[in-house]
This record gives C-alpha cells, structure tokens and sequence, in this order.
C-alpha cells in the first residue's frame, strides 16, 4: 500500500493558470474525496495524479517514488472513469484481462485476479455481456473490476457514479466504500456530490479556483470550516450567511448559522416572512426574507407557517460563526463528538 505526496504542484494550460500550488500528503489506505465548484480544478489535479496530465512545476511522489516525469502506465495507479472507458466491441471478461494480457502477465496469475475481482465486484452473471448489453451500475463495477486487477498502489476515481441514476448511485456508494474496507486501498475520489464526500471520504480536500481551501475530515470541515468558502461549500442546503450586526456579534463582518440551527419562536428578537415552504416529509426547509436578507430554516414541525406568514426566529450563540472581512472564520472552533476541539485540523493552504 503506498500513499501519495504533491509537493507546490502547478499546472497552467497556455497562460492559465489552472492548480496554483498544492501541497498535499495522502496515507497509505487513506481514501481522500476531492471536491470543489465546477471548474476549480479537481479532474486536472487528479490527472495530474494519474499522468494523463503533465505538471507545470513541482512533484508528485506515490509510494515514495518521484513519478513527476513518468508516463501513466509507470506510475501503478488505476483510474476509474464517469464514462466507464470499457472497450465495447469485448464482454466484461475480456476487458478485465485485457490490460494483463498485453503486459504479458502469466495466464494463471490472470485467472486469480480476475477470479477475485469477480468475486468481491459479484461479476459473474455479466461476464460474457459486452458493455452495450449491460446497466451503467453494471459497467462500472467491470470498470472497477478492470481497476483492481492490476493491484495499484492509488486508485483513482473521477466522478465514477454521475452517469448513474440517484438509486444506484447509493447502492455504488455503498460498494465503493465496502470495495475500500476490503482492499484497505489507497483511494482518491473526485466528485461534485457533497453526499458521496460526506459519507466515503477519511478526508475531503476542498478546492477553490485552483486552490486548496482546506483539508480535514467531513465533520471536522462540517464543524469547523476555515472559511466562508468552506462553510458554505460544505453541507446541504448551504449555511445562512447574515451582515454581522444582525446576531450583535463583535468585530465580525458576517456570521453564519446553518439551517438546521436558526430557531422558528414564539417571542423572538428577528422577525421574517417566510415566501417558500419545502415540505420533504420528515423535515421542512422555510425560506425567509429577514430585511433584506435571506435565511433558510429547517424544521420539523408538521404545521409549517404558510407562503406570507411572519415568523420569528433566534439564532442560537452557541451556532453561530463569525467570519472578517476577508471571509476567514474568526469563532472559537466548535467541539463535536469524537474530535474535540484541540484537534480540530482546520489546515489552509492560500
Ligand atoms: N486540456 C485543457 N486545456 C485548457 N484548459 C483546460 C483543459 N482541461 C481543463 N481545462 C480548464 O481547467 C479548469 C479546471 O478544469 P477541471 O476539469 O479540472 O475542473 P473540475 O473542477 O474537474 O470541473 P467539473 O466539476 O466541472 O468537472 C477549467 O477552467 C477548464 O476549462
């Protein structure tokens, strides 16, 4: 098992400056999700990763080993596609041993990995289908498969699950994360879906126009983002950001409640109209109008004010961020079960 180093890694394309110094380390066995607004760079630092792209300056290092300058099949890492990338005119069978073949491997060293491939993925009843005739689930796990038979120290995932329905893709997030305790394999995960993050990642890795904004595990970024980014990139519907004033909060320029927290009163000190209810079943989100300012409430009460009503709401101190001017978060970090506050790891690169 290998982990993986980048090390001030750039990447301009022409004049463009796309990954503007990353520095990351990742541990052997850890699985670590990228995520990030689209466009900030995730697909080309995990390209970058894999060897498809080159890198502008700096190294990366997988297992120790300097693989800057090295072509992709040099580099023992596997990549996992959104498009699958299976060869169609082949059954499943045959692109799992395709790879092997060509690199010479030994027919009974073939046979044992695509058996255990088989097993772990359940394959069997696919293996003579060629990918047309199979569900897009079904291609991914042969793609999968086709990854984990060439034993690489990094698995490489980028946004493996967006061509499939919602479903599916948490049946497939189920298996990745199982795939990932059974192998104890590297993995690194790029995705745009906060719940695939949230639940597969030991750590997300946030970025920012190129940037990494912060790294940490999901609930220590839930808990204690770094910034305004952060918080409100982590975390769905997104946390309510209000001019500081609002809560009375001393030398912040703005503050921060997530919805779960703002409290619907009967005698409170702000007072909102509500001009959308979404009614999910178990919970509600009210969208309010305070002033001029929006907030989003979630509740859980069954007789939920109606379009128009006037609410009143409190925002308790204890849940409330403060971030400056420049959008850094200046509150005390909050502690949370299993991760007190003296080790919240709240690491910002800039
Ligand atoms: N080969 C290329 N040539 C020029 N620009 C590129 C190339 N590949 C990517 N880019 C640009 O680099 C930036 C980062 O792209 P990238 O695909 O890494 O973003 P992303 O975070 O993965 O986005 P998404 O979530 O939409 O897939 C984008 O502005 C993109 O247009």
């Amino acid at each position: 098992m290998s982990g993986l180093t980048l090390a001030s890694v750039t990447k301009k394309f022409g004049d463009v400056p796309t990954i503007k110094g990353v520095d990351l380390e990742v541990a052997p066995g850890e699985f670590v999700v990228f995520v990030g607004p689209s466009g900030c760079g995730k697909s080309t630092l995990l390209r970058m990763i894999s060897g498809l792209e080159s890198v502008t300056t700096g190294q990366v290092h997988i297992g120790g080993r300097d693989v800057t300058g090295l072509p992709p099949s040099e580099r023992r890492i596997a990549m996992v596609f959104q498009s699958y990338a299976l060869y169609p005119h082949m059954t499943a069978e045959q692109n799992l041993r395709f790879g092997m073949r060509m690199r010479g491997v030994a027919a009974d060293v073939i046979d044992s990995k695509v058996a255990h491939a088989v097993d772990v993925l359940q394959l069997q009843p696919y293996l003579q289908r060629k990918p047309g005739e199979l569900s897009g689930g079904q291609c991914q796990r042969v793609a999968i498969g086709r990854a984990m038979v060439q034993d690489p120290d990094i698995f490489l995932f980028d946004e493996p699950l967006s061509n499939l329905d919602a479903e599916l893709r948490v049946k497939m997030r189920a298996e990745i994360a199982d795939l990932h305790r059974r192998l104890g394999a590297t993995m690194i995960y790029v995705t745009h879906d906060q719940t695939e993050a949230l639940t597969l990642a030991d750590r997300i890795v946030v970025l920012n126009d190129g940037v990494v904004e912060q790294v940490g595990a999901p609930m220590a970024l839930y808990q204690n983002p770094a910034n305004r980014f952060v918080a409100g990139f982590i975390g769905s519907p997104r946390m309510n950001f209000l001019a500081g004033d609002v809560a009375g909060v001393p030398g912040a320029h703005e503050i921060g409640i997530r919805p779960e927290h703002v409290k619907l009163v009967a005698d409170g000190p702000l007072q909102a109209e509500v001009h959308g209810v979404e009614q999910l079943g178990a919970m509600a989100y009210l969208h309010c109008r305070l002033g001029d300012q929006e907030v989003c409430v979630q509740t859980a009460g069954l007789a939920l004010p109606r379009r128009g009503e006037r609410v009143q709401l409190a925002l308790p101190p204890e849940h409330l961020y403060a971030f400056d001017r420049d959008g850094r978060t200046i509150s005390e970090p909050k502690a949370f079960p299993d991760c007190p506050v003296g080790q919240v790891q709240t690491a910002t690169v800039s």
